[in-house]
This record gives C-alpha cells, sequence and structure tokens, in this order.
C-alpha cells in the first residue's frame, strides 16, 4: 500500500476511493481500521470512519488508530478526506484530527482544499462557494448536524485548531507547481500549518496534486486527490466491474437539498415509505415493518426519512439532535440488515452518517470499488452476494437511485 487515507465518514470515502481508482490505483474502502493486513495488490486503502460528528477527542482517537494502521501497511502518504463542504462545527472535527496527523507524521506544511469542481465546490479567496452560492448560503447552513454557517475556511477552521492557518492564493495556483510550492513554502515559515489552497478547476487540482508529492499529510475533499495517483506512477484507467443481479431497495436519512430532490423524483415512479423522525424516536415505527414493506414491494423500493430543514428542527427541539440522529441511524442500520437476511442484493443509501450506519450495521469489512454512478458516487462490492451505492448527500442526479440501481446490476 502506498497511499494511506482516513475518511472522516462512509460516503466520502468512498468519494474518495473512486477518484483514486478512476485514477488507475488499485483501491480497497476499510469500514473501520481493520484488524488484518491488506492484500498486497492494494495500491491505496481508505479506512472509512464514522468520525464527522463525533466528539473531537473520540474523531482524533479512531482517526491515530487508523494512521498507525496505515503506516504499518507501508504507506509512503497520507490523506485525510473530509466534505468537500467542509461539514464540520465550532469546535471539529477538521481542525483537531488535521492537528493531530500532522503532530503524528511531523508534517511541517499541510494542504487544507475541499475543492471539488465536477460537483461544483470551488475555493477562491479562502472561501468555499457550492455551484455559484456561497457555502453559507448553499442550504448547508440548516445542515441537521453540522450547519455551515460561514464560508470563509480559514476563518472557521481556525475555529478548531491551534495550529496556525495559512492560505496560497489563487493566483500562485494558476502559476502552476513551483509557484504553489514557493507559497506553501512562504507560509510554513510564516508558522503556518494548516493551509488552505484555492481551487476552481480540476487543472488545479492537479496541479496541487504535484505540488503535493513528497509531502507526507494531504487534506481535504476528493478533488484534491486528483493529482496523487500521477506521483505514484499510475495512470488512468476502466475499473472493471461485475454486476449484481436479484431485488433492490433504497434508504435515505439525507435531509440534503439534492437527495430531497431525489426522493420526489423517485417517489413520483415507485413505491416510497415515508417514515415521520418523530415516530421512529418515540418507538412507533420499528424497522421489522419497514423491512417487511420493503420485502413486500415490488420495484425499487424506497424507504425514507428526508424531511425539510423546518421538520427536522421541530423533531430536534422536541428530542435533541444527537438522540435523534441515532435514533434514526440505528433504523436504517436494521432495515438494511433485515432486508438483506430476506435476499436484497442491492443496496442504496442516501446520507453519510446514514450510509455509515447501514455498513456498519450490515458487518460490511470491505468494500471493492467498482464504476461511478454521478460525480464522487462509485458502484462497491461488499461481498459475492451484495453491491451497494454510498450516496453523499448532495451529490447525483435528480434520477440518481434509478441510475445507481442500472450500474449495480451491470
Ligand atoms: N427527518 C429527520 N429529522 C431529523 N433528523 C433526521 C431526519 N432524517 C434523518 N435525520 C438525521 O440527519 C442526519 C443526516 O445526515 P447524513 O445521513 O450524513 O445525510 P447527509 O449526507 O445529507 O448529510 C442523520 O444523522 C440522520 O439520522
Ligand atoms: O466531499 C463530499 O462532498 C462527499 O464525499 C462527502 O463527504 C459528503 O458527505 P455527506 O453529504 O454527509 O454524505
Amino acid at each position: 500500500m502506498r497511499l494511506g487515507c482516513i475518511g472522516d465518514d462512509f460516503t466520502g470515502s468512498s468519494d474518495l476511493a473512486n477518484t483514486l481508482a478512476k485514477q488507475g490505483m488499485r483501491v480497497t474502502q476499510y469500514s473501520g481500521t481493520p484488524g488484518f493486513d491488506a492484500a498486497r495488490t492494494v495500491d491505496a486503502g481508505v479506512v472509512a470512519l464514522k468520525s464527522r460528528s463525533v466528539d473531537p477527542r473520540e474523531a482524533v482517537s479512531l482517526s491515530l488508530e487508523a494512521l498507525d494502521w496505515l503506516k504499518t501497511q507501508g504507506c509512503e502518504q497520507f490523506f485525510f478526506k473530509y466534505c468537500s463542504t467542509f461539514d464540520s462545527t465550532p469546535i471539529g472535527n477538521i481542525g483537531p484530527v488535521a492537528e493531530a496527523l500532522a503532530d503524528a507524521l511531523g508534517a511541517k506544511k499541510v494542504i487544507v482544499c475541499p475543492a471539488f469542481p465536477g460537483t461544483g465546490r470551488s475555493v477562491y479567496q479562502g472561501h468555499l462557494f457550492v455551484k455559484g452560492s456561497l457555502l453559507s448560503e448553499s442550504g448547508m447552513e440548516s445542515h441537521p448536524l453540522t450547519p455551515m454557517t460561514d464560508s470563509d475556511i480559514r476563518r472557521w477552521l481556525a475555529r478548531q485548531t491551534n495550529l496556525g492557518v495559512g492560505h496560497v492564493a489563487a493566483s500562485s495556483v494558476f502559476d502552476g507547481v513551483d509557484a504553489i510550492r514557493e507559497a506553501l513554502d512562504k507560509e510554513q515559515s510564516n508558522g503556518k500549518r494548516l493551509i488552505v489552497i484555492d481551487a476552481i478547476r480540476d487543472e488545479d487540482l492537479l496541479a496541487i496534486g504535484r505540488a503535493a508529492r513528497g509531502l507526507p499529510l494531504v487534506t481535504g475533499g476528493s478533488g484534491v486527490a486528483l493529482g496523487l495517483p500521477a506521483n505514484f506512477g499510475c495512470t488512468p484507467s476502466r475499473v472493471p466491474w461485475t454486476g449484481q443481479q436479484g431485488r433492490a431497495v433504497i434508504l435515505s436519512g439525507s435531509c440534503s437539498s439534492a437527495t430531497r430532490r431525489q426522493v420526489a423524483v423517485h417517489s413520483a415512479r415507485y413505491p416510497a415509505f415515508e417514515i415521520e423522525a418523530a415516530d421512529v424516536v418515540e418507538g412507533r415505527l420499528v424497522p421489522a415493518v419497514a423491512a417487511e414493506w420493503l420485502l413486500n414491494t415490488a420495484g425499487l423500493p424506497l424507504v425514507h426519512s428526508s424531511a425539510d430543514p423546518a421538520e427536522v428542527a421541530k423533531v430536534q427541539a422536541k428530542h435533541g439532535r444527537e438522540r435523534t440522529a441515532n435514533a434514526l441511524e440505528n433504523f436504517f442500520a436494521e432495515t438494511a440488515r433485515r432486508a438483506h437476511e430476506g435476499g436484497v442484493t442491492r443496496i442504496i443509501t442516501a446520507g453519510g452518517e446514514t450510509s455509515g450506519a447501514v455498513v456498519e450495521g450490515l458487518g460490511l469489512e470491505t468494500l471493492e470499488i467498482g464504476p461511478e454512478i454521478d460525480p464522487g458516487v462509485p458502484a462497491l462490492r461488499a461481498g459475492p452476494d451484495l453491491v451497494v451505492a454510498l450516496k453523499s448527500g448532495n451529490f447525483g442526479a435528480d434520477d440518481f437511485f434509478e441510475k445507481a440501481d442500472r450500474v449495480l446490476q451491470g
């Protein structure tokens, strides 16, 4: 293994794995830090953690454990993957984890770059934009767990860390690899260790990737990983895939705008079961009921709790943010387990936390990376009789669910 990656959620990890696989690396995604050695054929290992929304101390300890394992697998460079919308709170977890990894690796200048132009995320003058809106006006300001109310990544990150936060401006990035290296060195000599870099286009990310050659630690969205495989001699290639026949279901616990559109489009054509969060938290609706409905419903059935921000706020005010999230995540995990037990062979999930809960609930240890369904979302093989797609909240076209199932079938 040459590139060791730590993802702060499961959809994000598959997004990163997808980028690396398309650029020619042989990639495996692991659910949590494995208790076994990676296969010798793996070039890049992605340890998926559910560390985005936990206590910062837990996130640091999970990430350091993953780092230790990746080191023992022989990695030469490490990548910390977080969301292209920089999902975090004023106290973490991006800053604390990046700081701990930098200290553990003795990294003196660490790139921070959430840009992912393929999905409309760009960083300019240290500010993050999502499809033409500032991050704080993109809908992310009302995310159920990590509301992003400040688009200035430098300012937001500085609240989370004791390390100096620097910046490399677009003008240096446009001037190419040497200018980027010079700008990083300058920030380092000014005492800045976490350095936000502007990036607007894929070519910017490729240049940043080349400039990152030899740096022990790189952090960002999957975009900035675009240029890393070339540093290891890899070239873009077609990702092999054998499809999976059988029955499919969709589970969505994402309340992001893109998912809500996808849920609306899918519900107009296929059976859909909308669950009320309060029914789950208060125990009126149990997974057995949802699983039975899925197993008795033909077509491409969808179970979802993808409510709008006002409804989310209402249930959170009554039951608390964490309690509501945990109840729903456990609900989806158990529903998935029962559906798989009942013979389902293709599972499509929407939402990072939701997907993490489902993958852990199903006990899936490793995921092999297949072809891309929509930007940032690959098909994944979890075992001889199960394939999955883990869709990030704001990724995917409006007809994503139908399309995902076609790709999973092969
Ligand atoms: N109707 C709802 N009300 C409150 N919280 C919800 C509702 N539906 C889902 N959630 C919770 O909101 C969080 C959504 O996060 P996630 O699954 O990561 O989606 P996304 O990828 O869109 O951010 C999860 O913890 C989920 O359990
Ligand atoms: O970088 C991204 O945007 C994604 O890979 C990702 O991490 C999204 O997270 P969720 O929206 O919580 O699924």
